[in-house]
């Protein structure tokens, strides 16, 4: 049975990345997902927007929803302070297997918590289950459409606090428009666009920050 797209990518970097180290998977990624097959990784363009952020967060818990290939995770993971922890979220089994196998080979798997199931199913069980208290940061790269329900469900779980910071992408392509609509017009979140590019292309994209104010 010929292979995916996915065990094509993790496989051009157990190839041709350093072991351990995190930015070398990330930069191998990069280079095939530009010059071989196109894949929804968060790239390294907005990938900046997304360490900066994380930066500013400097979170003890972060969350992230749509692990993918686990690009982001080790993106995210590789700034977590000592102590901290990143719990990703994917709900297809073969994406989940990939992640994991490229999470360990970029040697950042004691920081990160791969969840395999629906988001859905998976946030209402973050406090008890997974000993969460509430979130410092959350990285929204999942289907689009369920950015705006998953963000309500994380404060119906009481897993923000003041200052909790969201982060989503994909703001303009393939776009969240009703996640956009959701949180500039809620009065619980402080929101910033930070304007940016389709990974791996020259088309306009943007990510949306929005702190939680309680
Ligand atoms: N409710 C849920 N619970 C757990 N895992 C879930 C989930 N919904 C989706 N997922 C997983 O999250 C990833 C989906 C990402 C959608 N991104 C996209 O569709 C996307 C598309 C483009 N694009 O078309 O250019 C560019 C991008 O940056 C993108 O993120 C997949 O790995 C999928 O299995
Ligand atoms: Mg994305």
């Amino acid at each position: 049975m010929n292979q995916s797209k996915e065990q094509r990518i993790l496989n051009f970097v157990l190839q041709n990345a350093v072991r351990g180290d995190p930015c070398s998977v990330m930069d191998t990624i990069d280079k095939y997902c530009s010059q071989k097959e196109w894949a929804m990784n968060v790239g390294n363009e907005k990938g900046l927007i997304l360490d900066k952020t994380v930066e500013e967060a400097n979170p003890s818990v972060a969350l992230e929803l749509g692990t993918y290939c686990g690009y982001s995770a080790v993106r995210i993971s590789r700034l977590l302070k000592a102590g901290a922890r990143l719990l990703t979220v994917e709900f297809n089994p073969e994406f989940a297997a990939i992640a994991k196998q490229m999470i360990e080979f970029a040697g950042v798997q004691d920081k990160v918590k791969l969840l395999e199931g629906p988001s859905e199913e998976i946030i209402p069980q973050l406090k008890k289950k997974y000993e969460v208290d509430t979130l410092d940061f959350v990285f929204l790269d999942h289907w689009k459409d369920r950015y705006t329900p998953d963000t309500i469900l994380l404060q119906e779980c009481n897993l923000l606090r003041k200052g909790s910071i969201l982060l989503a992408d994909n703001i303009i392509f393939p776009g969240a428009p009703d996640f956009l609509n959701y949180v500039r017009k809620s009065p619980h979140f402080k929101c910033t666009n930070y304007p940016s590019h389709l990974e791996y292309m020259q088309v306009e994209d943007a990510m949306e920050k929005a702190v939680f104010l309680g």
